[in-house]
Formats: structure tokens, sequence, C-alpha cells
């Protein structure tokens, strides 16, 4: 039994709190989780907290932004109850496929097809408009073309004030007063038409497009997140397989990303028959590391499907975008992937896989997100096995899905906690050869 410990176990996986205060010797702490009438999140620690070393634990998954949430008042709660230091345990870690805007393969940051597709003539990447400095010529740039503008727009307005027309005001909260087609082209007059355009006001609104060199900028959830815990008052985080292995980054706090992989190896070299003949396939470019790491390590050969999420035929949208590097034909074929939440990237490997001669498809996978109708496609799919853990909690999916079997996580996360309780190395806990 650990002792001056505390673990909660959040709504996300009640299941895998039970297991991991099972294997501590501990009970899990009373806490009041509930939410008011119109949807806010209440959290009651109903028991000291003060100087304790307190483990939260809550996953992603299933109602993700109510989890972590609740994961965040949790903690705050915790922190001004006095707890000595507050560990939130994310088995799977929410908003980690997020943590960056994503990239083309240029390298430049992606952005929507209306700018994409646009001539790349004399594409640059610098910022547009630049950063107005002394001597630079303004013309058509950004805040300054705006001041132009609003300083001809007022000129005009005198002139036509002084020779007794009607002038348009105004009113206090910036929009002209008369009507939504009329104001939309005022305002976008000052900034992206030339005034003298005699264009109708409908097709100029239908017509507007952004400026090339426009970014228009994803959020960078990952970040927000990470900056959240840290602020709720986290002090140390333990995740598993997270997406991107550099979002530890993030943080400015100890991050212990543990990994699944010692439990996905011992499934297949006792699960599957004559597995050093099989393929180990990572089912795009993103998860090759994780799947090589499997398979040097288990002296099985390795194959690649490279992945493009958008479909180039929309009569051929299986199909069309995966192409396979290796050779499976007769062999047992063994998908390792972080994740499967639509079962989408799984299932079409499958497809392809049995195409190309697979006899048998496996996917192990670390984290079975399994959202929407992903249980169905599996179910219909090519896939004779889908392996998962328990860090997002499965009870649902197994009773709907005979394909799936899961693999307990508790104990590794009950590991980690009482190591690092204890001040000891978990770098154990790291190792998958
Ligand atoms: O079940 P699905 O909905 O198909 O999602 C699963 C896929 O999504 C993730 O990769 P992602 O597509 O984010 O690309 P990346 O590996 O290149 O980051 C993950 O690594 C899987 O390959």
């Amino acid at each position: 039994m650990v002792r001056n410990i505390v673990v909660i176990g959040g709504n996300s996986h009640p299941q895998l709190t039970q297991t991991i205060c099972g294997v501590l010797g501990i009970p899990p702490a009373d806490v009041l989780l509930s939410k008011f009438a119109v949807g806010e999140t209440r959290v009651e620690i109903q028991e000291s907290v003060r100087e304790k070393d307190v483990y939260i634990i809550q996953s992603g998954g299933g109602k993700v932004n109510d989890h972590l949430l609740e994961l965040l008042i949790t903690i705050s709660a915790c922190k001004t109850a006095s707890a000595r230091r507050v560990t939130a345990v994310l088995p799977l870690f929410p908003y980690s496929r997020q943590s960056d805007i994503p990239y083309d393969k240029a390298g430049a940051p992606l952005v929507k097809s209306s700018v994409r597709d646009r001539p790349s003539n004399g594409y640059t990447f610098e910022s547009t408009p630049p950063t107005p400095g002394p001597g630079m010529k303004t013309e058509g740039l950004g805040l300054m073309n705006g001041m132009e503008n609003l300083q001809k727009s007022l000129a005009k307005a005198q002139i036509e004030e002084s020779n007794g027309s009607p002038v348009k005001r105004r009113p206090a909260n910036g929009l002209p007063r008369s009507d939504t087609a009329d104001s939309l082209k005022s305002l976008t007059n000052g900034v992206h038409e030339d005034s003298s355009s005699n264009v109708s006001n409908s097709s100029k609104i239908n017509s507007f497009q952004p400026r090339p060199g426009y970014k228009q900028w994803v959020a960078q959830a990952g970040t927000l997140v990470a900056d959240l815990l840290t602020c709720a008052g986290a002090d140390h985080i333990i995740t598993m397989d997270l997406h991107d292995p550099q979002y530890q980054g993030y943080f400015d706090i100890p991050v212990d990303n543990l990994y699944g992989r010692p439990l996905l190896k011992s499934y297949i070299q006792r699960n599957i028959p004559d597995y050093k003949q099989a393929v180990v396939v990572s089912p795009d470019a993103g998860g090759a590391k994780r799947a090589t790491a499997i398979a040097d390590s288990m002296g099985m050969e390795f194959a690649l499907i490279h992945k493009e999420r958008r479909p180039t035929k929309i009569t051929d949208r299986q199909n069309a975008t995966m192409m396979l590097v290796g050779d499976v034909r007769d062999r047992t074929a063994i998908l390792i992937d972080d994740l499967a939440d639509t079962s989408n990237t799984i299932t079409r490997a499958a497809k392809l896989l049995k195409k190309e001669g697979a006899s048998k498809v496996y996917a192990l996978v670390t984290h079975g997100i399994l959202s929407g109708d992903a249980i169905e496609r599996i179910n219909a799919s090519a896939l004779d096995k889908v392996v998962v853990t328990n860090s997002v909690d499965q009870s649902e999916h197994l009773r709907r899905c005979p394909k799936l079997e899961v693999l307990e996580v508790g104990h590794v996360f009950a590991e980690a906690i009482r190591r690092v309780h204890h001040g000891e190395s978990i770098s154990v806990l790291f190792q998958y050869d």
C-alpha cells in the first residue's frame, strides 16, 4: 500500500481508476463530479488533500471537451485545497493531434484551397503585407492602405458635404447605417476594392477573395491545452504514446510519455502464430518510426503504406490514395498505429493489404478512440483482428465489436504513479526492446 497519496478518477474512465487503485492498494478519493443544469461542470473534493501527492486520472476520447474541463477544475480544486503536488494522468492526451499548425509538403503552412489553388507566380514565404517601415511604399498594403483609403473617403465626404450632397455617416458601432450590401461595399472599398469600380455590390461580396499570401491560421489548440493544464496548477503530466512526442516540449513541467509498445509486442509474441514470418506495416509515413521500432526489435520485416488523405478520384475513394511499399503476399500483416479514431486509416489499409495478397490483417493500436461509426466500419472491413489498449474506455466498444481485443494499461500507469511518488526512475517503463 502506498501512503500519503490520493488518486482521483475523472468521469472519462472509472474502470481504469479502479484498476490503478487496485494495484496501488488504495481506494479512489471521494469526489463529487456533476453538472449544473446549464451544463457547467461542478467538482467537489470530499476529502482532505492537504500536503498530499495527488494523481488525477482523466483520459481523452468520448466527451473530450467535458473531460478536459473537468480535469482542469479538479486540478485547480486540489491546488487551492493545498495539495503538495498534482499530477495529471492522461492515458490518451486530448488535443495532442493539434499540437502545431499543419504544414504542406513544401513546408509552408496549410491554407484553404481557395488560397492554395491560386497561381503561385511570385509567391514568397515573406509575410504579406510586410511590416511597414520608413521609406516603404505602402500603396495597397494592410493598415497603411486602410489609412490612405480612410483619408481619401474623408476628403471625398468633405467635398460632397461642401457641395450640399447627402453624406453617409457611420453610427456609433462603426458600421454604416445603410443596408447590409451597402455597408459591406463601403467596408470592402476601404480595404480590398478600388472605390471607383462599377461592379455591383452583391457580386463584390460574393467574389470576395483573401489577399494572396494571406494565411488562414489554424488554431494551435495543443499549445493552449498545455498552457491550460499548467495554469490550472498541474505539476507533472503522465501520458502514453503521444501522437507527436515533440509535444512534450510545449510544457514547462515534467511530462512522462510512456510507451504502449511493450504491450503490443507481447501481444504479437503470444497471439500471432509464426509471427517472425509476419510483416509489420505502418499505415502512414507519420507512424513509420513507431512501427519500425517494433519490427526492428523483433527481427521482423517492415512495409509502409503511403497515405494521402484527399482522394484523387471520386470513383475510387478507397484505394486511390494509398500505396504499399513492401511485400505482404501470403503473409500476415500487422498494422501498427498510435490511434484509431474514425478507423478509416486502418480499414482502408487492411483492404489494400488484402488486395496485395496478405493472408491475415491485424491492427494493433494504442488508443482505440473509435468515434462515430468506427466500430461498424471495422466490423465490415477486411481486418481480422483489432487490438487496442484501454487507455480509452473500451467497455461499449467491446460489446459491439467481435473483432476487438483489449490490452490492460492500468498496471503500467499504477507503476508509473508508484515510481513518481517514491521519486524512483521510471525510465524502465520507457523501454520497449
Ligand atoms: O482513424 P483515423 O480517423 O483514420 O485516424 C487515425 C490516424 O490519424 C493519425 O494520423 P494523422 O492522420 O493525424 O496523420 P500523421 O500521422 O501524419 O500526423 C494517426 O496516427 C492515425 O494514422
